[in-house]
C-alpha cells in the first residue's frame, strides 16, 4: 500500500465514523424504507431547486440562497416544489408559540373591523410625508365615546384624537391608497419588514425596538374579549391547516385584564381561559362533525409574565397561575418568563419566588401530579456570558422541562449534555431567531450542531403574526433547506418527537405518536408515489 492509499483508508474510514454519529444516521432505523427513499427523493429535489431556483436571479432579490433571510426570500420559498411538499407533512408539536402574535396582521384587521367600538389614533395627521413615521395605536372604547373627527387624514386632525377604525378606514386619503392603502399601512404596522430586519434594526438588540411597537399594537387588538374568541379559532384553523396536531402556547398574562364587549378593562384571566375553553370545545365538535378528528390531539396553555415585574409582584403571578390550574387543569400546561433577556430580569432576580414554587403548589392544595412546570425561555442571545446566556444556568438549576430558545447552549458543553440526558428540548425558533437577528441566516445557525450532539429539539414558530411563519412549514422548510444534516429523516425525527417532549400524559402522547406515525406514512407514501409518476 502506497502511502497515499494508507491515508485514503483513514479518511473512508475517519468521515464514516464520523457520519455514524450524525443525526440522521443515528436515527434512521427508526424509520421505514418508504421514509428512506422520500428522504432520497426530497434531497435530490433539494439540490436540483439549489440550482434552478436559488441560484437565479430574482425580481427584487438579489443574490438569493437557500435558508436565506426569511423576509426577503419569502416569495421564492412559495414557489419551491420543497415547500408544497413540506407544507403536506405531518408536524407533531407546535411548542412555542406567543398565542397573542399568531394571526397575521391583515386577518387580525378583519376581525377588528367588525366591532365598531375599536378606534385608532395617530401621533400625527397621516399623510404621504408622515406615513413611514407615525405612531399608531388601537382602543375599543365605550359606546358613551364620542369622536372628534372622522378622519386621520384631515388638516383638522389633532396627535391622539381617537378615531371609529371604520371610519378611519373609510376616509382613507386616496393620495395613500384609500381603504387598500390603509389596509396595507396597518398590516405592515402589525409586522417586521425585510428593511426592520435587515436594514433599520439589524442587530439582536435593535430589532426588540420594532419588536415592542409591533407587538404593543397587535396587543391592542388581541385583548378585547370579543375578537380574542375569533383570534383563537382562527389561529387554531391555520395551525391543524398545516399539519400540527397538538399546540402548547404561551400566553402573556401581565396585564391583568382585557378590555370586555363594554370597553371597560374588566375582563380577567379566568375568563381569557374560559374563552380559550369554549373555543376549544367548539372547534373539536366542528372538526368531529367534519370527520377530521384525527387531524387534532388539543391544545393547551404556558402562563407567561413579562420578566420586567418586580419579584414581589411575581408572587401574585405565581398564585394566580395556581388559581388558573385549579379552573382549568387540563389547559395550564406550565410556567415561564418572556421578553427581551438582554435588558430585563434575568431569572436570577426571581430565585426566591421560583424556588417555593412547589411548596406554594402544595400549600395551596394542587396534588403532586398536577404541579406547574417551569419550561423558561433562556438563552435567546448571541451572548456568551452575559445575563441572558447565564439564564440557562438557572433554567436548568430550577429544573426546567425545555428550553425556550436556548440559543447560546451550543456554548456549553456541560449544559448540553444536562439536557441530553434530563430530556429537555430546546425549542428551537430558526425564522424568530434569523429575524431578531442571532443568526444571518439559516445555514450560519447552530441547530445541526445541536442535534448532532444529541441535544433534543423541537421546532418552533415564536410570533408567527410579526414573522410572517404561520404553522411550521416555514420554519422546517428553512432548516430542510440549509444543511445536509436536516434532511427528511431529521425532520421526521424531531417532528415526532415533539410530541415526547409536549406536557402530554404518557398515554395521550403514545396515543398522539401513533396518529402521527400514521399519517407520517401516507405522507411518504404520496412522495414516492409521486415521483414515480413524475419520473415515468
Ligand atoms: O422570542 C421571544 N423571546 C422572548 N419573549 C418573547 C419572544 N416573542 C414574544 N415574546 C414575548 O411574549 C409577549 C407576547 O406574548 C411579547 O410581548 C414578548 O414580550
Amino acid at each position: 500500500m502506497t502511502l497515499l492509499d494508507e491515508y485514503y483508508c483513514k479518511r473512508t474510514q475517519l468521515i464514516a465514523d464520523d457520519r455514524a454519529l450524525r443525526v440522521d444516521v443515528v436515527n434512521a432505523d427508526r424509520f421505514s424504507e418508504k421514509s428512506r427513499q422520500a428522504d432520497v427523493i426530497l434531497r435530490r429535489i433539494r439540490e436540483e431547486e439549489a440550482k434552478s431556483i436559488w441560484a437565479v436571479e430574482h425580481e427584487d432579490v438579489p443574490h438569493p440562497f437557500p435558508g436565506m433571510e426569511f423576509l426577503t426570500g419569502k416569495d421564492i420559498i412559495l414557489k419551491t416544489q420543497l415547500f408544497n411538499i413540506i407544507t403536506k407533512m405531518p408536524k407533531g408539536a407546535l411548542l412555542h408559540v406567543h398565542l397573542d402574535l399568531t394571526v397575521n396582521g391583515n386577518t387580525l384587521l378583519a376581525l377588528a373591523l367588525q366591532h365598531s367600538s375599536i378606534h385608532i389614533r395617530a401621533s400625527a395627521r397621516v399623510t404621504p410625508d408622515s406615513i413611514k413615521s407615525v405612531e399608531i395605536e388601537f382602543r375599543p372604547l365605550p359606546p358613551s365615546f364620542v369622536p372628534q373627527c372622522i378622519s386621520l387624514c384631515l388638516p383638522t386632525y389633532r396627535s391622539g384624537q381617537w378615531i371609529p377604525l371604520r371610519r378611519a378606514r373609510e376616509q382613507f386619503d386616496a393620495a395613500l391608497g384609500g381603504t387598500q392603502g390603509f389596509d396595507c399601512w396597518v398590516a405592515s404596522c402589525l409586522t417586521i419588514n425585510p428593511s426592520d430586519a435587515y436594514v433599520t434594526h439589524n442587530n439582536n438588540i435593535r430589532i426588540w425596538d420594532k419588536f415592542r411597537v409591533a407587538a404593543t399594537l397587535t396587543s391592542n387588538l388581541v385583548y378585547f374579549a370579543p375578537v380574542w374568541r375569533a383570534y383563537i379559532r382562527q389561529f387554531l384553523e391555520e395551525t391543524i391547516a398545516d399539519g400540527v396536531s397538538y399546540v402548547e402556547a404561551r400566553i402573556n398574562f401581565s396585564p391583568k385584564y382585557m378590555i370586555g364587549p363594554d370597553g371597560e378593562q374588566n375582563v380577567p384571566h379566568k375568563e381569557w381561559l374560559s374563552m380559550f375553553q369554549d373555543v376549544l370545545v367548539e372547534f373539536n365538535g366542528d372538526l368531529r362533525a367534519q370527520g377530521r378528528e384525527d387531524e387534532f390531539i388539543g391544545a393547551k396553555i404556558i402562563y407567561t409574565v413579562i420578566r420586567n415585574c418586580e419579584p414581589e409582584e411575581l408572587e401574585w403571578y405565581l398564585n394566580d397561575c395556581i388559581e388558573m390550574k385549579k379552573f382549568f387543569p387540563s389547559i395550564i400546561a406550565g410556567f415561564d418568563l418572556v421578553g427581551d433577556e438582554n435588558i430585563l430580569r434575568p431569572l436570577k432576580d426571581y430565585l426566591p419566588q421560583l424556588l417555593s414554587f412547589s411548596t406554594l403548589q402544595t400549600s395551596q392544595g394542587l396534588p403532586e401530579h398536577h404541579h406547574i412546570p417551569f419550561i423558561f425561555h433562556a438563552g435567546e442571545t448571541t451572548g456568551d456570558g452575559s445575563m441572558a446566556d447565564e439564564n440557562l444556568y438557572d433554567a436548568l438549576l430550577l429544573g426546567t422541562k425545555r428550553i425556550g430558545h436556548g440559543f447560546s447552549l451550543a456554548k456549553h458543553p456541560m449544559l448540553m449534555s444536562m439536557c441530553r440526558e434530563r430530556g429537555v428540548a430546546l425549542e428551537v425558533c430558526p425564522i424568530s431567531n434569523e429575524i431578531l437577528r442571532l443568526t444571518a441566516s439559516m445555514p450560519m445557525h447552530p441547530l445541526p450542531i445541536l442535534i448532532n450532539h444529541g441535544v433534543p429539539v423541537a421546532l418552533s414558530s415564536d410570533d408567527p403574526s410579526l414573522f410572517q411563519n404561520m404553522g411550521l412549514s416555514f420554519d422546517f422548510f428553512q432548516v430542510l433547506a440549509a444543511s445536509d444534516v436536516t434532511g427528511l429523516l431529521t425532520l421526521g425525527h424531531i417532528a415526532r418527537d415533539s410530541i415526547q417532549y409536549s406536557m402530554l400524559t404518557a398515554d395521550e402522547k403514545a396515543r398522539a405518536t401513533l396518529k402521527w406515525e400514521e399519517r407520517w406514512e401516507r405522507f411518504v407514501d404520496e412522495i414516492v408515489e409521486f415521483d414515480g409518476v413524475r419520473r415515468n
